[in-house]
């Protein structure tokens, strides 16, 4: 017979595991476990009976938990493998061989325990097993009180079925105390409960009424085994516990067929006849016509023979048959229209039952199905949720996506379904057309309502304005934010470079930018976004230069220089926007004050560098500020510093000087004021112009700390694992985290476990963490064979490095003799 994996109903759930750990038979062991660390009843029993014991766990759980040289009896129906300190026999715990045995290996003692896990052979109709339970129970309380002494513990399985509570009364009558209780470890879907009989009354004479199941289930024997159970569920065989019928002696019962035809209970005839009788040697007329009905096939005369061999299609056949009989006969049947109420009921009794199972099989089955789909749901998107988020832990996804994800399930708050049905996506739609379309009209048009349209068009309207003004508010709100933050470190960071500037300058400046954002508030009220925005900026003064332009150019240096009042305000207000907002760089300073200083080259180039910065369209300006933000907000870190990788010996070291104080921005600029600023290259070939480019700088003399510094660099950033092997070992450490996280979790769960010890404890979790831990790979030995030069040879053979083991040609042969010798034992 193959191995059957317990899969079902969860059968390899943590107290299957944790039985297999500690080495118990059965996980039932755990119930006992728990039981008497509730009762505390094993402690001091000394003797203690177990009824039904295969395979043995509870007499494992006895052994462990009785004081020490305790005798335990083990008793079952099925062997059982011997269990050291527990004696066992097989029987059958009904039988009188049973008692006797036990008698024999008590000898004069009393049980101090008698525990009883019986479980009959289960899987008929729940009714049946309940029933037979009880029964079971009721066998092994009467072997209880015959073995237990006064004041003894008898502990058993009872379920909660329609003896229950018959069974209750009867532990109550012969015990001072009964607990009835369901251990942690007895499974919710099981209907067992354990009651715990403590302080046996162990009375001179017990009522055998206690102990008879006729009588102890009295009102509840007669519906289980109904006559139509015994029809149609033949297969379920029951003991005649009742007794013959009064007078009636014999189990061999005939009745004559046409008695089976005409009778009104033909289910009780089937039920309790062996035979009907279809010839007699008296002459019967009924008997006759029946005989020569054609339904009355041969196969109908065999089933006749032996109503007990019969099973539930014959028994259908032969009512078939009596329904056709009684039809010949004229009998009235279930097809006849009623003529009386009492022969109605006849053949009417039959279907209800068949109906009424087969809806209740049905409901069931149904029932079972939605809770198997809920389940399996349930698991699945449970399983979807932990992937997700061991991808978000391993930086696979991005949270955004698990939003977007689970937007796509029933609660998804953002389902375009929902909006739907809400018929809200369409009003978006129309809002969106509405804002296209109609705002050019509504510049046309004196005002909002002012139109020829419905009420409702120009609600919409109104609408779709107020939101899209909400709109421009809020990315205004944000803008100023993020414009207010820039310039506020803009200012930190050139704090003190503006020395000339006296106090009452910096407070104007200061008013200055309060005055852009009073400007802008009220712009508010303008209609225009794009103005709003403009004016945001607030770069530019009245004149058109920006503020620190403006700034620059009135310092006195500047006074004198002939044209810089009338020069354009356009190629002013490239040079400003340069000198604010582009990265310093050498090369650019150079270039920008290359055309301030007018330089004819410089100069020219700056004409046409300034006439491609002229902006003549707001929004242009607002694209490129756009620019210089997104560059900004690109090189700039989190923490709001400029984010420079310096990669060069020359950067590093300007760098250096900066940061020690040994140079200012300003002398960097200065110093890139050279002979090659101001070279003629008017009408030479682009090619040159471009190879000159790249050499015609002032080289830098570079100090040994930068190059250094770049050296040590460079070699940190080489020694630096690859973004495979990062992933790697990142993939490692999260796959230890899972493994110690796993950890933890058992170990509390064993160590709030109610069944165990400390000391199982310390050693279940020692255990765990033994396994969890990474094992040191086996040292290799390098195996020797001693032939040749290696015969007989002592120490380390010629040319082996390492561990080493010498094996000659009789030593496997040995060893696999030796493990064949203790195989046999
Ligand atoms: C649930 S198991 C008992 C498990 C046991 N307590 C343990 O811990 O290993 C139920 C046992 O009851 C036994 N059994 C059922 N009817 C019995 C009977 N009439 N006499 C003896 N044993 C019976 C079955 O053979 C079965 O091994």
């Amino acid at each position: 017979m193959g191995f059957q994996k317990k899969t079902g109903k969860g059968r390899l759930d943590k107290y299957y595991r944790l039985a297999k750990e500690k080495g118990y038979r059965a996980r039932a062991a755990f119930k006992l476990l728990q039981l008497n660390k509730k009762f505390g009843f094993l402690q001091n029993s000394k003797v203690v009976i177990d009824l039904c014991a295969a395979p043995g766990s509870w007499c494992q759980v006895a052994v462990e938990a009785t004081p020490r040289g305790s005798l335990i009896v083990g008793v079952d129906l099925s062997p059982m493998k011997p269990i050291p300190g527990v004696i066992s026999f097989q029987s059958d715990i009904t039988s009188d061989k049973c008692r006797a045995e036990l008698r024999r290996h008590l000898k004069t003692w009393k049980a101090d325990t008698v525990l009883h896990d019986g479980a009959p052979n289960v899987g008929t109709a729940w009714i049946q097993d309940s029933f037979n339970q009880a029964e079971l129970t009721l066998q092994s309380l009467k072997l209880a009180c015959d073995f237990l002494v006064e004041g003894g513990t008898f502990c058993t399985k009872v379920f909660r079925s329609a003896q229950y509570n018959q069974l209750l009364w009867i532990f109550g009558q012969l015990f001072d105390k009964v607990d009835a209780t369901k251990p942690p470890s007895s499974r919710n879907v099981s209907a067992e409960i354990f009651c715990v009989c403590r302080g046996f009354k162990a009375p001179k004479h017990i009522d055998p009424r206690f102990l008879d199941p006729r009588t102890a289930f009295a009102d509840l024997k007669e519906n289980v085994t109904t006559d139509e159970a015994r029809v149609y569920k033949p297969e379920v065989k029951k003991r005649k516990r009742g007794g013959y019928e009064e007078g009636d002696y014999t189990l061999y019962k005939e009745v004559l067929a046409s008695e089976f035809v005409e009778s009104t209970d033909p289910i009780s005839i089937l039920a309790n006849s062996n035979r009907l009788v279809l010839d007699t040697l008296e002459p019967s007329l009924s008997l006759a016509a029946l005989n020569k009905m054609p339904a009355t096939t041969i196969e109908i005369r065999q089933y006749c023979l032996d109503l007990k061999v019969l099973g539930r299609s014959e028994f259908k056949k032969l009512l078939k048959w009596r329904i056709l009989a009684r039809e010949a006969f004229g009998l009235p049947t279930k097809k006849t229209p009623q003529p009386a109420v009492a022969e109605e009921e006849e053949v009417a009794e039959v279907e209800p039952m068949d109906e009424e199972l087969k809806i209740q099989e049905d409901l069931q089955a149904m029932k079972d199905k939605n809770a198997a789909k809920r389940k399996r749901e349930k698991r699945k998107e449970n399983e979807r949720k932990t992937k997700e988020i061991q991808r978000l832990q391993m930086h696979m996804t991005a949270p955004m996506d698990i939003g977007i994800e689970s937007a796509t399930g029933e609660e998804g708050m953002f389902q375009l379904k929902a909006l739907e049905k809400d018929k809200v996506a369409g009003r978006i739609a129309k809002g969106r057309m509405a804002v296209l379309t109609e705002r050019p009209k509504k510049n046309q048009d004196s005002g909002i309502g002012s139109s020829d349209d419905t009420d409702d068009e120009s609600d919409d309207l109104n609408d779709t304005l107020e939101r899209e003004l909400d709109q421009h508010w809020d990315s205004f709100q944000d803008r100023r934010a993020k414009y207010e933050a820039r310039l506020k470190r803009r200012k930190q960071e050139e704090d003190g470079e503006w020395e000339g500037l006296s106090a009452d300058e910096q407070e104007s400046s200061d008013d200055d930018i309060v005055q852009e954002s009073d400007d802008s508030d009220d712009d508010e009220d303008d209609e225009s976004p794009q103005r709003l925005l403009t004016d945001l900026d607030g770069t530019e003064n009245d004149a058109g230069l920006s503020k620190r332009a403006t700034k620059f150019f009135n310092q006195d240096v500047f006074k004198d220089i002939p044209g810089l009042e009338q020069s354009d305000s356009e190629s002013i207000v490239g040079e400003g926007e340069d000198m604010t907002d582009a990265p310093v760089t050498g090369k650019s300073e150079a270039k920008t004050t290359g055309s301030e200083r007018g330089s004819k080259t410089a100069s020219k180039r700056n004409a046409k560098e300034n006439a491609s910065l002229v902006i003549d369209d707001e929004k242009e300006a607002e694209g490129e500020r756009e620019q210089d933000d997104s560059w900004e907000d690109k090189h700039r870190r989190s923490d709001g510093r400029p984010n420079i990788d310096i990669i060069t010996a020359e950067a590093m070291m300007l760098a250096h000087q900066l940061a020690s104080g040994q140079k200012t921005k300003y002398d960097l600029i200065d110093e890139n004021f050279d002979k090659y600023a101001f070279r003629d290259r008017d009408g030479l070939p682009e090619w040159f112009v471009d190879d000159e480019g790249k050499h015609d700088k002032k080289q830098k003399p570079i100090t040994k700390e930068a190059a250094q510094a770049i050296k040590d660099k460079t070699r940190a950033l080489n020694a630096r694992p690859i973004k495979k092997v990062r992933e790697a070992q990142a993939r490692k450490k999260f796959k230890t985290a899972q493994r110690f996280e796993k950890l933890k979790k058992k170990s509390d769960l064993l160590a709030n476990e109610e069944g165990m010890t400390e000391k199982e404890k310390a050693e279940s979790i020692a255990k765990l963490i033994g396994k969890a831990r990474k094992k040191a790979p086996k040292r290799s030995v390098k195996v020797v064979v001693a032939r040749g030069a290696n015969r007989g040879i002592q120490g380390r053979p010629k040319g082996v490095k390492g561990r080493y083991k010498i094996v000659d040609s009789r030593m496997k042969k040995e060893m696999r003799a030796q493990k064949r010798i203790a195989k046999r034992k």
